[in-house]
């Protein structure tokens, strides 16, 4: 994603002498990062949202840069005259994926999210859950630079949910950035390498560390590695923690819900890395910032 997604100064309401719904806001979204966005009802969040998935402008300030971006609004237009399959094939393409990929690509979502039963099924009979794993689905059919997820989880069933959470570790991953709003304090805990707080219109100092994993469990991967071979990328920018214990032995801390991307990281790498053991390990450790 190049360059960082910037706004600078940014205000926005509606209407000429509408109140400010935001104001001054400044934010920098980073390529390989998790940004949550907290607030009130009311206070901006989905319009914030909105402003850095481009799909509207500031009334005053600045948006800099263009990453690729997919989008989950908080309400989803199902009626479309599409089935569920035929929906996200079309939008892979709109992405710009040849069309035999995109539909690949479509079925292999709907199964993802246990939705493959309904992948010839019109949209506008689908049920409400179903109905949102295809919301998700759209957004992530194209591998999207920028992902923005506003209340994305809601509705979605456990399994679906829990595979939410491994695609956006996978997007953050592989270089992508994700912000996202959630109602559930707890989504992705540990996961976000920023929090920030909207308040009266204007967008509160971030609360987490600038490090990733600095609160919630966090789990524990201890890998062995070709002799002389480098941990691959994806699993570094993964964990929180690395620590080389012997010679080609590394102890890996990473945010649980991201255990999955990081282990794949690992087994998939050429040649393999042989993992060894994979314990919870309730906190982060004290000092989360030894990476090699
Ligand atoms: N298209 C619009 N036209 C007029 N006012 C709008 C529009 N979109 C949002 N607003 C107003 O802007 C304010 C912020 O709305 P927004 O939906 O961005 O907040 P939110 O924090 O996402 O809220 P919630 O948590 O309830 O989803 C609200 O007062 C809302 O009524």
């Amino acid at each position: 994603m190049h360059p960082d997604l910037r706004l600078t100064a940014v205000g926005r309401r509606y209407g000429i002498r509408g109140p400010w719904v935001l104001r001054g806001v400044d934010l920098v979204i980073a390529p390989g990062t998790l940004t949550r966005l907290e607030g009130a009802n009311g206070t901006g969040k989905s319009t914030l949202l909105r402003l850095l998935a481009r799909l509207d402008a500031p009334t005053e300030g600045r948006v800099t840069g263009r990453p690729r971006t997919a989008y989950v609004p908080e309400r989803f237009p199902s009626a479309l005259p599409f089935t569920a399959a035929g929906y996200l094939a079309h939008l892979g393409t709109v992405h710009g994926l040849p069309r035999a990929l995109a539909a690949r690509r479509a079925a292999d979502w709907l199964e993802r999210f246990g939705a493959g039963a309904y992948a010839a099924t019109p949209m506008a009979r689908l049920s409400k859950g179903s109905s949102q794993k295809v919301a998700v689905a759209q957004a992530l059919v194209g591998d999207p630079e920028l992902l923005v997820l506003d209340e994305a989880w809601t509705g979605l069933d456990a399994v679906a949910r829990a595979e939410l959470e491994r695609a956006v570790a996978e997007r953050t991953a592989a270089g992508g950035a994700v912000v996202f709003v959630d109602h559930d304090p707890h989504r992705l805990a540990g996961a976000p390498d920023a929090t920030y707080t909207l308040h009266d219109g204007a967008l509160g100092p971030r609360t987490d560390s600038a490090r990733p994993g600095a609160a919630g469990p966090v789990t524990l991967v201890v890998a062995r590695g070709p002799s002389g071979g480098r941990l691959p990328p994806e699993a570094v920018r993964t964990a929180v923690c690395v620590e080389e214990t012997a010679p080609g032995s590394h102890r890996l801390t990473v945010p649980a819900s991201h255990s999955d991307v990081l282990l794949r990281a690992l087994l998939t790498a050429r040649p393999p890395w042989h993992v060894e053991r994979v314990e919870p390990a309730g906190a982060p450790p004290p000092d989360p910032g030894s990476r090699p």
